[in-house]
């Protein structure tokens, strides 16, 4: 099957730098992952699959854990992420969500990203889920574990990528 590589078109070398940047901060290993994981089910499965990756990126380190989250989330536990950036300027953080698509095997994945920005805080609200209770999106004064599903599901990252990816799919069924 022909790879579908996606091509930016511009003129502009200034567009272009700062397109550049912008995809690199939001994670080139983040969406290595995705890609891996999509590829490699899709090649299991034998047919069409969308897979999710999730990761938490801290600003003051770089973006990381990203998508090593859920390994320092076993280790470190809540307090431990926090405590992960004492002594930094920053606890600023980005949630991201990056779906894949496949359409079968040998075809390149493509992929869908959302991105929350929020801060790192200490665990408030009913955590069932990961690390919902120390991430606080920007202007909502709550963790999303403090939140209804409703109110998450709205503003979430896993929200802004399935929007893009719902996007993408009904243009598939015309
Ligand atoms: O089989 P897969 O789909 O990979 O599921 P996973 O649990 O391994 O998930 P990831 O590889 O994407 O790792 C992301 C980590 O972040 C956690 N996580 C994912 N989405 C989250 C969310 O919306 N809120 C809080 N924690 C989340 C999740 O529990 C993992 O520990
Ligand atoms: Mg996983």
């Amino acid at each position: 099957m022909a790879s579908r590589k996606l091509k930016f078109v511009t003129g502009n070398a200034n567009k272009l730098r700062e397109v550049r940047a912008i995809l690199a901060q939001s994670g080139g290993t983040t969406r290595e992952v995705a890609t891996a994981k999509c590829r490699r089910a899709a090649e299991l499965l034998g047919g069409p699959c969308i897979t999710e990756d999730t990761a938490l990126c801290f600003e003051a380190l770089n973006g990381l854990p990203g998508p090593y989250i859920k390994y320092f989330l076993k280790e470190l536990g809540h307090d431990g992420l926090n405590k992960l950036l004492v002594g930094f300027p920053t606890t600023a953080a980005w949630a991201l969500c990056t779906f894949a698509y496949s359409a079968g095997p040998g075809s390149e994945p493509i992929l869908f990203e959302g991105r929350t920005d929020g801060h790192v805080v200490t665990a408030r609200g009913d955590g069932k889920f990961g690390w919902d209770p120390i991430f606080e999106p920007n202007g909502t004064g709550q963790t999303y574990a403090e939140m209804t599903p409703e109110k998450k599901n709205s503003l979430s990252h896993r929200y802004r990528a399935l929007s893009k990816l719902q996007e993408y799919l009904s243009t598939l069924k015309e």
